[in-house]
């Protein structure tokens, strides 16, 4: 069976300092897989690897059975992987519909768009935009600059241009980080309607994030894996215990 995300051997080397050390793992498809651990763990340069945005030091990447070990960020971006990052990455200054749009046009890019049809295609672009933004529940005007959203609802918008892109492998670094109670109570809701049968793996700190939309967590501690198991069985593991739970805490 091919998985949507196989990892064997993965290892990351910032010079002498393993930040990924040997990582093997495999995500079915539709699998929402969390990963947990310290600070410094490893979990986010493990999503830069399997996006592509790092090379690896070591190891191989398949993804849907491709080989994408050394394969470019926009080759993986074209087998279907959309990624959101730690920090927002909105563009302030363009409106909502303009920074959806950009999540679209980069579906249409990889869908081999016919610029013959732009004239079509532009209106097609716009109603695509605004049916992601009607998604995220964002009510504001369309033509409202983003830099006008409050921190939650720029994670929203975030997660609309990520869900743009329609993408299959979804990787998701701290989509939580830094919101509300009730900011991250909205983002929770829209994440575990609009994630439904994608292949996720997200990292969060947040128990009930986790709880919330994961099937599978992976809890990680010096770049190797030290738990794998359900949200229930990972949460009674003494070694998690010791070496993450005691000490969580929201970056
Ligand atoms: N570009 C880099 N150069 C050198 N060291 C790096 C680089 N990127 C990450 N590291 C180091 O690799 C280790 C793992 O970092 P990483 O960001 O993956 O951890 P993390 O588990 O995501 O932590 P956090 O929860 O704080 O985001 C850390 O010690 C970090 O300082």
């Amino acid at each position: 069976m091919n998985h949507a995300i196989e990892l064997k051997g993965v290892t990351k080397r910032f010079g002498d300092f393993g930040a990924v050390n040997g990582v093997d793992l495999a995500v079915p498809q539709a699998q929402r897989c969390a990963l947990l651990g310290p600070n410094g763990a490893g979990k986010t340069t493990l999503l830069n690897l399997i996006s592509g945005r790092l090379s690896l030091s070591d190891g191989e990447i398949r993804l849907k059975g491709h080989d994408v070990s050394r394969a470019s960020a926009r080759r993986r971006a074209q087998l279907g992987v959309g990624r959101s990052f730690q920090k927002t990455n909105i563009f302030p200054q363009l409106t909502l519909l303009e920074n959806v749009r950009l999540g679209v046009q980069n579906r249409e890019g990889r869908r081999n768009w016919n610029p013959w049809r732009a004239a079509d295609g532009d209106a097609a672009l716009n109603e695509t935009a605004a049916r992601w933004l009607r998604q995220v529940n964002i009510r504001r005007s369309h033509d409202a600059r983003a830099s006008a959203l409050s921190y939650g609802e720029q994670r929203q918008l975030e997660l609309a241009i990520t869900l743009a892109t329609e993408p299959q492998i979804v990787l998701l670094d701290e989509p939580t980080a830094g919101m509300s109670h009730s900011e991250t109570a909205v983002i929770l809701e829209l994440m575990a309607k609009l994630l439904e049968g994608l292949t996720v793996v997200i990292v969060e700190h947040d128990l009930s994030v986790v709880d919330r939309i994961a099937h599978r967590v992976v809890v990680m501690e010096r770049g190797g894996v030290i738990c794998d198991g359900t949200p229930a069985e990972v949460k009674a593991d003494t070694r998690v215990q010791s070496a993450y739970l005691k000490g969580a805490h929201r970056a």
